[in-house]
This record gives structure tokens, sequence and C-alpha cells, in this order.
């Protein structure tokens, strides 16, 4: 009999007040306030760690969201991603009181230079002993570019151009600049690094020049576990060629399969294998003992969701709650004077009403079940058979009594199904606890390693995506 397959769960997180669930942050006992306070990230760290949770996945932005009404208000008053710590500053800590738990940081290749990142990822890869993975994003806001010396967004497609030239960059240096055994730190010797065996990578590129050595040795991953997040055609190119896990979505099983089949296509296309690339997606699991306590907690957190947070949250450009609920969003529109052809995504022909009920209610993905254990882990089990999935990024409604659910209620029960490893059954690196004992390092047939030993690092860069 085959074995089933199992799950890989993170729980997904901000270092702000209001990540995705907008408006819950002031229930009563929420303790996302609490967000730059250090005790909390070590309470959560030792809570997954203890209740089974693979990793924490940390978002991030680095600009306020500024296009809804045309200013940061909202999103100031909704604590709507900011105030936002760096994530990359929280693992440490968290490492400290953990053995296991992985990290996912999110960091965009759009607007810091790659050496410093390259710097930062190696020191945690170091300080966390290979449990760190790099969640790679192009970053979206208007505001961001505002803040590092841009006037405007740099356009979608351009965005993953210049992140192919960024990650060969990090790839030269993690991978190709220093050889495993360039440290010997021989005392009678009286030599720490052996220089034959460390060289410059001397990148000369469209947008950077770099020359090395990098200036970390190497660490347990070296290359940090590749996340992406994406769905698009650009961005689905990009990750055949470069993730190891995709962080994407899908409203329903037929978008979010053809989007994976569309990302293993790719990776098959830049010569590796289909199982290559594993797929996790944000999961709303709200569980109780019963069905009735997890239908309570549903109907709360449905009646206290923030529609001016959620709209802030998607950038809407034309501020849709100005208008009387029984118009026609194309009469809303029309009003405003505002072109339709700017918010494809907008059902015209329904009232304004309907559009703003869907946006508050509606908009929950395939990947959302609300019930008792046996419930939710029937549907989970689905999303592994069905779906395609691999694991999950669990949305937080409520901290941290959303993680502990998971933990108390359904990681057992997934355990009792062989859905999930028993208790300290996956170890190792990040790495290793995705893809396997001795997988620690990226496999030979990913682009990365091509720059091994020192190989080709003076050819230019790696040609863009077609
Ligand atoms: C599930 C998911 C999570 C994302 N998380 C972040 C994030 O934390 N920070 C960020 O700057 N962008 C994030 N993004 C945005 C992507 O990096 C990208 O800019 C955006 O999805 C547009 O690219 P795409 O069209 O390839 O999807 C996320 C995207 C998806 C689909």
């Amino acid at each position: 009999m085959t074995e089933p397959k199992q799950l890989f769960v993170n729980l997904f997180e901000m270092a702000c007040v209001s990540h995705i669930t907008h408006g819950l942050w002031p229930l009563p006992g929420n303790n996302r306030e609490r967000f730059a306070d250090l005790d909390y990230w070590l309470e959560l760290a030792r809570l997954l760690e203890h209740g089974g949770f693979d990793g924490i996945f940390l978002a991030d932005v680095v600009g306020t969201y500024d296009v809804f009404r045309g200013g940061p208000e909202t999103a100031l008053r909704e604590g709507l991603q900011s105030p936002n710590l760096d994530p990359l500053l929280l693992v440490p800590a968290m490492a400290a009181v953990t053995d296991r738990l992985g990290f996912g940081v999110t960091f965009s290749t759009t607007y810091e230079p790659p050496f410093a990142f390259a710097r930062r990822m190696s020191t945690l890869d170091h300080l966390t002993k290979g449990r760190i993975g790099w969640n790679i994003v192009t970053s979206y806001l208007p505001n961001a570019a505002r803040n590092f010396g841009l006037d405007d967004e740099v356009p979608h497609d351009e965005r993953y151009r210049r992140a192919e030239e960024y990650l060969d960059v990090l790839y030269k240096l993690w991978e190709g600049s220093w050889d495993d055994d360039a440290v010997i730190a021989d005392r009678e010797a009286r030599v720490f690094t052996d220089p034959s065996k460390v060289r410059y990578i001397d990148h000369v590129g469209e947008r950077h020049r770099v020359a090395g050595p990098h200036i970390v040795h190497p660490s347990p991953q070296r290359t940090p576990v590749l996340f992406q997040a994406t769905g698009s055609p650009a961005g689905i190119e990009f990750a055949g060629r470069h993730a190891e896990v995709v962080f994407t979505g899908g409203r329903t099983s037929e978008e979010f399969r053809r989007n994976a089949d569309g990302m293993r296509d790719a990776a098959e296309r830049h010569g590796r294998r289909r199982d290559d690339v594993r797929f996790i997606a944000m999961a709303g699991v709200i569980v109780g003992r019963t069905t009735e306590e997890a239908e309570d907690k549903w109907r709360l957190y449905r009646r206290h969701a923030s529609l001016d947070g959620i709209l802030a949250h998607s950038s809407l450009p034309v501020d849709l709650t100005a208008f009387p609920r029984d118009l026609t969003v194309r009469e809303a529109l029309a009003r405003a004077e505002f072109p339709a052809e700017r918010v494809p995504f907008l059902p015209l022909d329904t009232t304004v009403g309907q559009a703003l009920d869907f946006i508050k209610y509606g908009r929950d993905d395939r990947f959302l079940v609300v019930g008792d254990p046996k419930t939710v882990a029937d549907e989970i089990e689905r999303w592994l058979d069905e779906d395609g999935l691999d694991g999950i990024n669990l949305r937080q409604y409520y901290s941290f009594d959303t993680a502990r659910d998971f933990a108390d209620l359904v990681i057992p029960e997934l355990r009792r199904r062989g859905r999930l490893p028993q208790e300290g059954e996956r170890s190792g690196t990040l790495r290793e606890r995705l893809f396997g004992d001795g997988h620690s390092r990226l496999p030979q047939r990913h682009p990365a390693t091509r720059y091994r030993g020192g190989a080709n690092l003076r050819e230019g860069a790696v040609p863009a995506t077609p």
C-alpha cells in the first residue's frame, strides 16, 4: 500500500497588527498588537514547534498602502501592514528557542542590492542551522518604489526580468564563491581559510556590478530554500526556473491545478523535474470542538471583518464606498469619471452593494474550511489528494488561538491519518524537511548549481526567461 501524501504546515504571519484578516485585531484577547514585543514571537515560535508546525512564514512589504482614497490614512487607521517590522530580524530570536521550526522570510528583489542581502541570508542560515527559506517577491506597492528612489513601480514583467539578474548574483555568491572545504581553521598552521578555495565572482550585469568574494562562508543550505509567491504568467515562468516551493492560490480546484501544472511544465522546460516544485496555498482553517463552535467563530470573524481594510489592502483605485449601494458599478465609475479598463476585475453590471459584499465576504478561495476536527481533516485530505497541494500557510484570524486550535485539534487528527509525521519525525534543515534527508543543498538540476566550484562565473548573466 502506498503511504498517504503528507502535509507541510506553516503559520502565515507578518510583524504588524493587520496582515490579512482586517478588522479582527481589536477583538478582546487577540494578541496582534503585541507584534513589536519580542515575547510575542518567542511564545509563538515555541507554540508552533511544540504543536507540530513545520514553519512560520513571514510576509513583508516595504511601503505603505496609499492607493485607496489617494493616501495612507485608511491603511494607518486599520493597522494594515503598517507599522511593520523587518521580518529577518525576528528570526534569530525565534531560532534560539526552537530546534526544528523553519522560517520563511519575504524579501523583494526590486529595491535593495543583492550583496548585502546575500550576506544577511547566509548569516540567518548559519544562525538557524539551515532552517531558513526566502520568499522571493518583486513588490507591488507604488509607495515602496518611492521609498527607494523611484517615481513609481517598476512594470510587472520588468520586475521579473530584473529579478533574474538579482538571483544570478546571489547564486554566484552562495554557490560559487566559496568551496565547502575553504575554512580549515588550522591552529598550528595559523590558517583559518584556504585562500585557494575562495574566489571573486566579478559579476558585471545590466543593473549590478558585484566583485565578491562572498563575505560569509558556506552555510548548511548555502542557498536558502527558495519560496516564491506568484500567480501571473511571468511569475510562473520565473517559478519554473527558480522556485522550490510556490506560494499560490486559486478560487477553484481547476484554477489551482492549472497554475501548478503551468509551473511544473515551466520547471521541465528549465531542465528540472516536475516534483522539484512544491505548492503551498494560503488556507483558512476555522476549527472548533464541535461544528457549532467553529461556525460561531466564523460568524464572529465575518461580523468584524473590515471592508475598509480589505479595500485598502487591494489598492482599489476608486472608492466604491462613496456611491449609493443600488447604483451599478458601471454607473458609479461613470459618475466618478473613472475608466472601467483600470479596474477589469470589478463586475460592472452588479450593484455597488453586491460588489462590496463580494469583496468583503465572498473572496475566500478554495482553501477554506470551517468545522470540527474531522470535517477539517477530511477537507485537508481532499486538498492533498484531489488538488495536488503539498502544504499550507495557515491564515491567522486570532492570535494565538488560530495556531493553537490547529495544533490542538487538527494536527493530532492528521497524524492519526498518517497525513503528518509523528512528533519530531521530520528533522534536519528546512530543505531536508521538504525534500527528504540528505537534501540540504539544491539538487544539481537547479540553475544555481552551475556556479559550484567556481564554474561559469565569468560567463555573462543567465539569459532572462523567454
Ligand atoms: C500568495 C501570495 C503572497 C504574497 N506575499 C507577498 C508579500 O508578502 N510581499 C510582497 O511584496 N509581495 C507579495 N506577493 C506579491 C508577489 O510578489 C507579486 O508581486 C504579485 O503577486 C504580482 O506578481 P504575480 O503577478 O507574478 O503574482 C504575494 C503574492 C501572492 C500570490
